[in-house]
């Protein structure tokens, strides 16, 4: 990254509740995602998106998930968000083809170039770091070796996999990614947030935020 971040902010990722997207919003969460992957845990249909979306206000950004989603189901789905996040094998042009703010997953499987994949997802907002396990689109809780994201890449990071409340300020200081992304790390069950660990994670994001050197 070019420039440390003056805030790292935060996504929240699988929410399927009503009442944890408004204790996300009201805990001060920049983005809430939902996934339209129908084989996750987590997911939530068209109509239960509606109903999330709509208890989301301005400035607050609703991210849908895909998983190399048949184009109808993502046309469905826009009207209800602001941002698409691309979590499988979706080519640029797929990534592209919707005329909507996109971010791209990458897992990090070893020998990952990222500086290509920045330069290939050229058009994306940001690209979105998660860990690899084969077979496994995303959401695997794992976290990955943060000291292979190489300082000098020149796309915003949203740092993902394994987030905790207990590991966030580590991740925040190492990585200085412009936002962080959890999900398993403060559930309950999956779908289902607690909201004690989404106040905690929110404060260890607002305490490395606080201590952490900037340069940006
Ligand atoms: O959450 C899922 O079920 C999921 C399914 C398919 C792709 C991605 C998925 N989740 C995303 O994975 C990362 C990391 O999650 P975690 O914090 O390690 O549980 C995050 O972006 C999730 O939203």
């Amino acid at each position: 990254m070019s420039a440390v971040p003056a805030r790292t902010r935060i996504k929240f990722c699988g929410l399927t509740r009503p009442a944890d997207v408004r204790r996300a919003v009201a805990l001060g969460v920049d983005a809430l995602g939902f996934v339209l992957w129908p084989a996750s845990k987590r997911a939530v249909d068209v109509a239960t998106l509606a109903e999330l979306a709509a208890e989301v206000p301005a400035f607050v950004t609703r991210v849908g998930l895909f998983v190399d989603a048949a184009p109808e189901l993502v046309e469905q789905c826009a009207p209800h968000l602001d941002l698409l996040q691309f979590h499988g094998n979706e080519s640029p042009a797929e990534c592209e083809r919707y005329g909507r703010a996109w971010i791209k997953a990458l897992r990090m499987r070893d020998g990952l170039d990222l500086h290509r994949e920045a330069a290939r997802y050229s058009a994306s907002s940001a690209l979105l770091l998660d860990a690899y396990r084969p077979g496994v689109p995303g959401g695997t809780g794992e976290v990955f070796d943060w000291s292979r994201i190489p300082a000098t890449l020149t796309k915003p990071v949203i740092l993902a996999g394994g987030l905790t409340p207990d590991n966030i300020g580590r991740a925040i200081h190492q990585v200085g990614p412009h936002a962080v992304d959890v999900s398993g790390g403060i559930e309950a069950f999956p779908g289902g947030k607690e909201s004690a660990a989404m106040a905690a994670f929110v404060r260890e994001v607002a305490i490395a935020n606080q201590t952490r050197k900037t340069t940006g």
